[in-house]
Protein backbone atom coordinates (compact mmCIF):
# COMPACT_ATOMS: atom_id res chain seq x y z
CA UNK A 1 0.00 0.00 0.00
CA UNK A 2 1.35 3.19 -0.66
CA UNK A 3 1.21 6.18 1.83
CA UNK A 4 1.54 9.03 -0.20
CA UNK A 5 -0.71 10.05 -3.37
CA UNK A 6 1.83 11.67 -5.71
CA UNK A 7 4.01 10.47 -7.78
CA UNK A 8 7.95 10.70 -7.29
CA UNK A 9 9.55 13.15 -9.74
CA UNK A 10 12.67 12.25 -9.05
CA UNK A 11 14.57 14.52 -6.20
CA UNK A 12 12.60 18.09 -7.30
CA UNK A 13 9.44 18.06 -5.46
CA UNK A 14 9.54 15.94 -2.77
CA UNK A 15 9.72 17.34 0.89
CA UNK A 16 13.72 17.05 1.32
CA UNK A 17 15.77 14.71 2.94
CA UNK A 18 16.05 13.58 6.28
CA UNK A 19 13.12 12.76 7.31
CA UNK A 20 12.74 12.00 11.11
CA UNK A 21 10.12 11.39 13.61
CA UNK A 22 10.21 12.19 17.22
CA UNK A 23 7.53 11.07 19.89
CA UNK A 24 8.86 13.32 23.08
CA UNK A 25 6.68 11.20 26.11
CA UNK A 26 7.09 11.40 29.18
CA UNK A 27 9.62 9.09 30.57
CA UNK A 28 11.52 7.93 26.78
CA UNK A 29 11.67 10.03 23.70
CA UNK A 30 11.63 7.57 20.60
CA UNK A 31 13.30 8.85 17.26
CA UNK A 32 12.44 7.20 13.66
CA UNK A 33 14.36 7.92 10.60
CA UNK A 34 13.92 7.34 7.27
CA UNK A 35 16.97 6.55 5.22
CA UNK A 36 16.17 6.51 1.77
CA UNK A 37 18.21 4.23 -0.28
CA UNK A 38 16.86 5.72 -3.84
CA UNK A 39 19.58 8.50 -3.40
CA UNK A 40 20.65 10.80 -6.21
CA UNK A 41 23.39 13.34 -6.11
CA UNK A 42 21.95 16.59 -4.27
CA UNK A 43 20.17 14.35 -1.22
CA UNK A 44 23.54 11.60 -1.59
CA UNK A 45 26.22 13.93 1.04
CA UNK A 46 23.49 14.56 3.64
CA UNK A 47 22.07 11.17 3.71
CA UNK A 48 25.78 9.32 4.34
CA UNK A 49 26.81 11.93 6.64
CA UNK A 50 23.19 11.15 8.70
CA UNK A 51 24.45 7.76 7.88
CA UNK A 52 27.61 8.17 9.47
CA UNK A 53 26.32 9.93 12.60
CA UNK A 54 23.32 7.48 12.93
CA UNK A 55 25.02 4.33 12.69
CA UNK A 56 28.12 5.11 15.92
CA UNK A 57 26.62 4.79 19.04
CA UNK A 58 28.31 8.36 20.36
CA UNK A 59 25.69 10.10 18.66
CA UNK A 60 23.15 9.28 21.27
CA UNK A 61 25.07 9.94 24.15
CA UNK A 62 25.25 7.87 26.65
CA UNK A 63 22.06 6.86 27.57
CA UNK A 64 20.73 6.68 23.58
CA UNK A 65 20.25 3.24 21.82
CA UNK A 66 19.13 2.06 18.55
CA UNK A 67 17.15 -0.68 18.46
CA UNK A 68 19.28 -2.01 15.58
CA UNK A 69 16.51 -5.45 15.71
CA UNK A 70 13.71 -3.21 14.79
CA UNK A 71 15.39 -2.06 11.31
CA UNK A 72 12.99 -2.02 8.59
CA UNK A 73 15.06 -2.09 5.22
CA UNK A 74 12.77 -1.91 1.89
CA UNK A 75 10.00 0.07 3.03
CA UNK A 76 8.31 2.47 0.50
CA UNK A 77 6.99 5.95 1.86
CA UNK A 78 6.13 8.23 -0.54
CA UNK A 79 7.15 6.33 -3.40
CA UNK A 80 10.72 6.45 -2.06
CA UNK A 81 12.33 3.33 -1.00
CA UNK A 82 14.52 2.76 2.22
CA UNK A 83 15.21 1.46 5.54
CA UNK A 84 13.69 2.91 8.81
CA UNK A 85 15.91 3.06 11.88
CA UNK A 86 14.66 3.47 15.49
CA UNK A 87 16.50 4.80 18.20
CA UNK A 88 15.40 5.73 21.65
CA UNK A 89 16.94 8.11 25.21
CA UNK A 90 15.07 9.27 28.55
CA UNK A 91 13.36 12.45 27.72
CA UNK A 92 15.15 13.40 30.63
CA UNK A 93 17.92 13.37 28.76
CA UNK A 94 16.60 16.11 26.09
CA UNK A 95 19.39 19.19 27.21
CA UNK A 96 22.19 16.54 26.19
CA UNK A 97 20.58 15.72 22.88
CA UNK A 98 20.06 18.67 21.76
CA UNK A 99 23.69 19.95 22.97
CA UNK A 100 25.17 16.91 21.32
CA UNK A 101 22.57 17.52 18.01
CA UNK A 102 24.58 21.51 18.05
CA UNK A 103 27.71 19.70 18.78
CA UNK A 104 27.91 17.65 15.95
CA UNK A 105 26.12 19.62 13.29
CA UNK A 106 22.96 17.96 12.85
CA UNK A 107 21.03 21.50 13.02
CA UNK A 108 22.76 22.41 10.05
CA UNK A 109 21.33 19.07 8.29
CA UNK A 110 17.82 19.18 9.58
CA UNK A 111 15.92 22.07 9.67
CA UNK A 112 12.06 20.76 10.66
CA UNK A 113 11.49 17.63 12.92
CA UNK A 114 7.74 16.18 12.81
CA UNK A 115 7.18 15.83 16.63
CA UNK A 116 4.42 14.22 18.83
CA UNK A 117 4.22 13.42 22.50
CA UNK A 118 3.84 16.05 24.97
CA UNK A 119 7.32 17.14 24.70
CA UNK A 120 6.84 17.89 20.98
CA UNK A 121 5.07 21.57 23.57
CA UNK A 122 7.09 21.35 26.34
CA UNK A 123 10.29 21.39 24.31
CA UNK A 124 8.89 23.41 21.38
CA UNK A 125 11.10 26.23 22.79
CA UNK A 126 14.23 24.96 23.37
CA UNK A 127 14.60 23.08 19.86
CA UNK A 128 13.84 26.52 18.11
CA UNK A 129 16.09 28.62 20.81
CA UNK A 130 18.64 26.19 20.95
CA UNK A 131 19.16 24.65 17.97
CA UNK A 132 17.12 26.46 15.34
CA UNK A 133 15.04 23.10 14.51
CA UNK A 134 11.34 23.96 13.76
CA UNK A 135 9.02 21.21 14.92
CA UNK A 136 6.22 20.31 12.85
CA UNK A 137 3.53 18.77 15.63
CA UNK A 138 1.04 16.04 15.66
CA UNK A 139 -0.88 14.54 18.11
CA UNK A 140 0.13 11.87 19.62
CA UNK A 141 -2.83 9.46 19.41
CA UNK A 142 -3.29 10.18 15.82
CA UNK A 143 -0.36 9.57 14.89
CA UNK A 144 0.16 6.13 17.71
CA UNK A 145 -2.65 4.87 15.14
CA UNK A 146 -1.32 6.21 11.92
CA UNK A 147 2.18 4.24 12.65
CA UNK A 148 0.37 0.87 13.78
CA UNK A 149 -1.60 0.61 10.92
CA UNK A 150 1.25 1.16 8.99
CA UNK A 151 3.42 -1.20 10.49
CA UNK A 152 0.65 -3.89 10.78
CA UNK A 153 -0.25 -3.67 7.20
CA UNK A 154 3.37 -3.53 5.67
CA UNK A 155 5.31 -5.93 7.79
CA UNK A 156 3.93 -9.23 7.96
CA UNK A 157 5.68 -10.48 11.50
CA UNK A 158 4.42 -7.44 13.00
CA UNK A 159 1.27 -8.59 15.22
CA UNK A 160 1.59 -11.76 17.67
CA UNK A 161 -0.16 -13.73 20.13
CA UNK A 162 0.63 -15.94 23.03
CA UNK A 163 -1.08 -19.32 22.12
CA UNK A 164 -1.90 -21.31 25.19
CA UNK A 165 -1.73 -25.61 24.48
CA UNK A 166 -4.22 -25.96 26.60
CA UNK A 167 -7.49 -26.83 25.30
CA UNK A 168 -10.03 -24.86 27.64
CA UNK A 169 -9.37 -21.73 29.27
CA UNK A 170 -11.32 -22.60 32.21
CA UNK A 171 -7.96 -25.70 32.49
CA UNK A 172 -4.95 -22.63 31.87
CA UNK A 173 -3.78 -21.56 35.03
CA UNK A 174 -1.77 -18.74 35.89
CA UNK A 175 1.25 -20.81 36.11
CA UNK A 176 0.94 -22.75 32.85
CA UNK A 177 1.83 -19.25 30.99
CA UNK A 178 5.45 -19.90 31.69
CA UNK A 179 4.64 -22.74 28.47
CA UNK A 180 2.54 -20.03 26.27
CA UNK A 181 4.15 -19.91 22.91
CA UNK A 182 4.67 -16.66 20.80
CA UNK A 183 2.72 -16.85 17.77
CA UNK A 184 2.04 -14.51 14.31
CA UNK A 185 -1.55 -13.34 13.92
CA UNK A 186 -2.73 -12.07 11.18
CA UNK A 187 -4.09 -8.71 11.53
CA UNK A 188 -5.24 -7.82 8.17
CA UNK A 189 -9.12 -7.39 9.23
CA UNK A 190 -7.62 -4.88 12.51
CA UNK A 191 -11.33 -3.20 13.13
CA UNK A 192 -12.81 -2.75 15.50
CA UNK A 193 -9.81 -3.02 18.00
CA UNK A 194 -9.31 -1.87 21.75
CA UNK A 195 -5.81 -0.12 21.69
CA UNK A 196 -4.29 0.00 24.64
CA UNK A 197 -0.83 1.92 24.80
CA UNK A 198 1.24 1.67 28.23
CA UNK A 199 3.64 4.86 28.25
CA UNK A 200 4.01 6.08 31.35
CA UNK A 201 0.38 6.42 31.97
CA UNK A 202 -2.08 4.06 30.00
CA UNK A 203 -4.35 5.57 27.25
CA UNK A 204 -7.48 2.88 26.11
CA UNK A 205 -8.84 3.72 22.99
CA UNK A 206 -11.76 2.19 20.76
CA UNK A 207 -10.64 2.07 16.79
CA UNK A 208 -13.33 1.12 14.61
CA UNK A 209 -11.84 2.39 11.24
CA UNK A 210 -8.30 4.36 10.49
CA UNK A 211 -10.10 7.62 11.38
CA UNK A 212 -12.47 6.60 13.61
CA UNK A 213 -11.43 6.44 17.44
CA UNK A 214 -12.07 7.45 20.76
CA UNK A 215 -10.12 7.51 23.93
CA UNK A 216 -12.15 5.88 26.03
CA UNK A 217 -10.60 5.32 29.51
CA UNK A 218 -6.69 5.45 30.67
CA UNK A 219 -5.34 4.64 34.42
CA UNK A 220 -2.36 6.79 36.01
CA UNK A 221 -0.87 3.43 37.45
CA UNK A 222 1.31 2.21 34.18
CA UNK A 223 4.80 1.97 32.80
CA UNK A 224 6.07 5.30 35.15
CA UNK A 225 4.42 3.53 38.05
CA UNK A 226 5.83 0.41 37.77
CA UNK A 227 9.04 1.55 37.38
CA UNK A 228 9.23 4.41 39.85
CA UNK A 229 7.84 1.87 42.86
CA UNK A 230 9.94 -0.88 42.00
CA UNK A 231 13.38 2.13 42.13
CA UNK A 232 11.89 2.78 45.65
CA UNK A 233 11.28 -0.58 46.86
CA UNK A 234 14.06 -2.43 45.79
CA UNK A 235 16.88 -0.02 45.16
CA UNK A 236 17.22 -0.49 41.38
CA UNK A 237 17.82 2.26 38.81
CA UNK A 238 17.01 1.16 35.57
CA UNK A 239 13.61 -0.04 33.76
CA UNK A 240 15.93 -3.29 32.95
CA UNK A 241 17.33 -4.13 35.96
CA UNK A 242 13.56 -3.62 37.62
CA UNK A 243 12.29 -6.67 35.08
CA UNK A 244 15.45 -8.72 35.60
CA UNK A 245 14.70 -8.23 39.43
CA UNK A 246 10.92 -9.29 38.31
CA UNK A 247 12.05 -12.41 36.76
CA UNK A 248 13.18 -14.05 39.95
CA UNK A 249 10.71 -13.01 42.22
CA UNK A 250 7.29 -14.22 43.30
CA UNK A 251 4.57 -12.00 43.85
CA UNK A 252 2.14 -14.97 45.95
CA UNK A 253 5.00 -14.08 48.88
CA UNK A 254 3.63 -10.36 48.82
CA UNK A 255 0.28 -10.83 47.78
CA UNK A 256 -2.82 -11.65 49.41
CA UNK A 257 -4.17 -14.74 47.51
CA UNK A 258 -8.23 -15.89 47.74
CA UNK A 259 -6.85 -19.18 49.17
CA UNK A 260 -4.93 -16.77 52.03
CA UNK A 261 -8.40 -16.08 52.97
CA UNK A 262 -10.79 -18.70 52.12
CA UNK A 263 -8.19 -21.36 52.50
CA UNK A 264 -9.06 -23.01 49.11
CA UNK A 265 -10.72 -21.22 45.80
CA UNK A 266 -14.45 -18.93 46.63
CA UNK A 267 -16.72 -21.50 44.72
CA UNK A 268 -19.66 -18.98 44.91
CA UNK A 269 -18.36 -16.29 42.55
CA UNK A 270 -15.91 -18.22 40.71
CA UNK A 271 -12.74 -16.74 42.42
CA UNK A 272 -9.54 -19.35 41.98
CA UNK A 273 -7.52 -19.90 45.41
CA UNK A 274 -4.89 -18.76 42.98
CA UNK A 275 -6.32 -15.42 42.43
CA UNK A 276 -4.78 -12.41 44.14
CA UNK A 277 -7.23 -11.06 46.43
CA UNK A 278 -5.21 -7.86 48.12
CA UNK A 279 -1.99 -6.90 45.93
CA UNK A 280 0.50 -6.37 48.64
CA UNK A 281 -1.85 -7.80 50.83
CA UNK A 282 0.66 -9.52 53.54
CA UNK A 283 3.16 -6.81 53.91
CA UNK A 284 1.35 -5.26 57.30
CA UNK A 285 2.61 -8.74 58.91
CA UNK A 286 5.89 -8.38 60.34
CA UNK A 287 7.13 -12.21 59.54
CA UNK A 288 5.95 -11.66 56.08
CA UNK A 289 7.62 -8.35 55.78
CA UNK A 290 10.82 -10.03 56.65
CA UNK A 291 11.23 -12.55 54.34
CA UNK A 292 10.33 -11.07 50.72
CA UNK A 293 13.33 -10.13 48.69
CA UNK A 294 13.72 -7.34 46.37
CA UNK A 295 12.96 -9.89 43.87
CA UNK A 296 9.63 -10.64 45.08
CA UNK A 297 8.55 -7.08 45.50
CA UNK A 298 9.46 -6.33 42.03
CA UNK A 299 7.43 -9.34 40.74
CA UNK A 300 4.62 -7.95 42.84
CA UNK A 301 4.46 -4.34 41.87
CA UNK A 302 5.02 -5.74 37.96
CA UNK A 303 1.87 -8.30 38.23
CA UNK A 304 -0.57 -5.72 39.88
CA UNK A 305 0.34 -3.13 37.51
CA UNK A 306 -0.05 -5.40 34.93
CA UNK A 307 -3.43 -7.27 36.24
CA UNK A 308 -4.95 -3.34 36.70
CA UNK A 309 -4.34 -2.54 32.75
CA UNK A 310 -5.56 -5.99 31.90
CA UNK A 311 -9.13 -5.29 34.07
CA UNK A 312 -9.63 -1.96 32.45
CA UNK A 313 -8.65 -2.99 29.05
CA UNK A 314 -11.15 -5.95 29.23
CA UNK A 315 -13.74 -3.96 30.91
CA UNK A 316 -13.68 -1.30 28.47
CA UNK A 317 -13.65 -4.11 25.39
CA UNK A 318 -16.63 -5.71 27.23
CA UNK A 319 -18.34 -2.35 26.96
CA UNK A 320 -17.55 -1.20 23.68
CA UNK A 321 -18.50 -5.21 22.50
CA UNK A 322 -15.18 -5.29 21.16
CA UNK A 323 -13.28 -8.89 21.30
CA UNK A 324 -9.48 -7.50 20.01
CA UNK A 325 -7.18 -5.79 22.28
CA UNK A 326 -4.15 -4.62 21.17
CA UNK A 327 -1.68 -3.79 23.96
CA UNK A 328 1.66 -1.10 22.81
CA UNK A 329 3.99 1.23 24.33
CA UNK A 330 7.33 0.38 26.32
CA UNK A 331 6.38 -1.02 29.23
CA UNK A 332 6.12 -4.10 27.48
CA UNK A 333 9.65 -3.68 25.96
CA UNK A 334 11.65 -6.86 27.24
CA UNK A 335 8.84 -7.76 29.77
CA UNK A 336 7.32 -11.27 28.07
CA UNK A 337 5.33 -11.54 31.98
CA UNK A 338 3.04 -8.70 31.28
CA UNK A 339 2.66 -9.39 27.68
CA UNK A 340 2.01 -13.47 29.09
CA UNK A 341 0.00 -12.00 32.05
CA UNK A 342 -2.40 -10.16 30.14
CA UNK A 343 -2.94 -12.86 27.19
CA UNK A 344 -3.48 -15.46 30.42
CA UNK A 345 -5.91 -12.38 32.00
CA UNK A 346 -8.19 -11.73 28.81
CA UNK A 347 -8.31 -15.31 27.59
CA UNK A 348 -9.35 -16.55 31.20
CA UNK A 349 -11.47 -13.69 32.29
CA UNK A 350 -13.08 -13.59 29.03
CA UNK A 351 -13.56 -17.24 28.71
CA UNK A 352 -11.95 -17.19 25.58
CA UNK A 353 -13.95 -14.24 23.45
CA UNK A 354 -11.04 -11.77 23.78
CA UNK A 355 -7.49 -12.27 22.37
CA UNK A 356 -4.54 -10.14 23.75
CA UNK A 357 -2.71 -8.65 20.72
CA UNK A 358 1.04 -7.85 20.63
CA UNK A 359 3.33 -5.54 18.16
CA UNK A 360 6.96 -5.99 17.48
CA UNK A 361 7.46 -2.05 17.15
CA UNK A 362 5.60 -1.94 20.62
CA UNK A 363 6.75 1.85 21.53
CA UNK A 364 8.00 3.60 18.04
CA UNK A 365 4.52 3.77 16.95
CA UNK A 366 3.86 7.82 17.62
CA UNK A 367 6.99 8.54 16.06
CA UNK A 368 6.55 6.38 12.95
CA UNK A 369 3.02 7.87 12.55
CA UNK A 370 4.09 11.26 12.77
CA UNK A 371 6.66 10.90 10.60
CA UNK A 372 4.18 9.48 8.31
CA UNK A 373 1.13 12.11 8.80
CA UNK A 374 3.54 14.92 8.25
CA UNK A 375 4.75 13.43 4.37
CA UNK A 376 0.86 13.07 3.82
CA UNK A 377 0.23 16.54 5.10
CA UNK A 378 2.88 17.95 2.72
CA UNK A 379 1.92 16.38 -0.28
CA UNK A 380 -1.60 17.54 0.65
CA UNK A 381 -0.79 20.79 0.67
CA UNK A 382 0.56 20.78 -3.01
CA UNK A 383 4.71 20.44 -2.28
CA UNK A 384 5.06 17.69 -4.02
CA UNK A 385 4.51 19.45 -7.92
CA UNK A 386 6.12 22.35 -6.94
N1 LIG B 1 15.03 1.99 28.89
C1 LIG B 1 13.92 2.37 29.53
N2 LIG B 1 13.96 3.44 30.37
C2 LIG B 1 12.87 3.83 31.04
N3 LIG B 1 11.66 3.21 30.94
C3 LIG B 1 11.55 2.16 30.11
C4 LIG B 1 12.68 1.70 29.36
N4 LIG B 1 12.27 0.65 28.62
C5 LIG B 1 10.99 0.44 28.86
N5 LIG B 1 10.52 1.34 29.78
C6 LIG B 1 9.13 1.40 30.27
O1 LIG B 1 8.40 2.11 29.30
C7 LIG B 1 7.66 3.18 29.91
C8 LIG B 1 7.58 4.35 28.94
O2 LIG B 1 6.90 3.90 27.79
P1 LIG B 1 6.68 4.82 26.52
O3 LIG B 1 7.98 5.22 25.95
O4 LIG B 1 5.75 4.05 25.62
O5 LIG B 1 5.89 6.01 27.17
P2 LIG B 1 6.13 7.60 27.20
O6 LIG B 1 5.86 8.10 25.82
O7 LIG B 1 7.43 7.92 27.81
O8 LIG B 1 4.96 8.02 28.20
P3 LIG B 1 3.61 8.85 27.94
O9 LIG B 1 3.03 8.33 26.64
O10 LIG B 1 2.75 8.52 29.10
O11 LIG B 1 4.04 10.27 27.84
C9 LIG B 1 8.40 3.47 31.19
O12 LIG B 1 7.54 4.02 32.16
C10 LIG B 1 8.92 2.09 31.60
O13 LIG B 1 7.92 1.36 32.30
C1 LIG C 1 -1.12 11.93 29.57
C2 LIG C 1 -0.76 10.84 28.55
C3 LIG C 1 -1.81 10.82 27.44
C4 LIG C 1 0.60 11.25 27.93
O1 LIG C 1 1.01 10.34 26.95
C5 LIG C 1 -0.61 9.44 29.20
O2 LIG C 1 0.41 9.45 30.14
C6 LIG C 1 -1.93 8.96 29.85
O3 LIG C 1 -2.81 8.54 29.17
N1 LIG C 1 -2.02 8.97 31.22
C7 LIG C 1 -3.17 8.49 31.96
C8 LIG C 1 -4.09 9.64 32.33
C9 LIG C 1 -5.43 9.14 32.83
O4 LIG C 1 -6.32 8.85 32.02
O5 LIG C 1 -5.57 8.97 34.05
Amino acid sequence: MENCSTTRNHGSHHRPMPWFGMDIGGTLTKLVYFEPKDLDGEEGEIIRNIRRYLTKNSAYGKTGYRDTHLQVDNVVICRRKGSLHFIRFPTSEMGNFLSLAKAKGMAELVTTVCATGGGAYKFERNFRDEVNMKLDKFDELDSLIKGMLFAEIHYSTECYYFHSSSASPARRSAESIINYEKKLYDFSQPFPFILVNVGSGVSVLAVRSPNDYRRISGTSLGGGTFLGLCCLLTGCDTFEEAIQLATKGDNKKVDKLVKDIYGGDYEKFGLPGDLVASSFGQMHLKDKKAQVTKEDLANAVLVTITNNIGSIARMSAVHEKIDKVVFVGNFLRVNPISMKLLAFAMDYWSEGEMKALFLQHEGYFGALGCLLEFNEKEDNNGVAGK
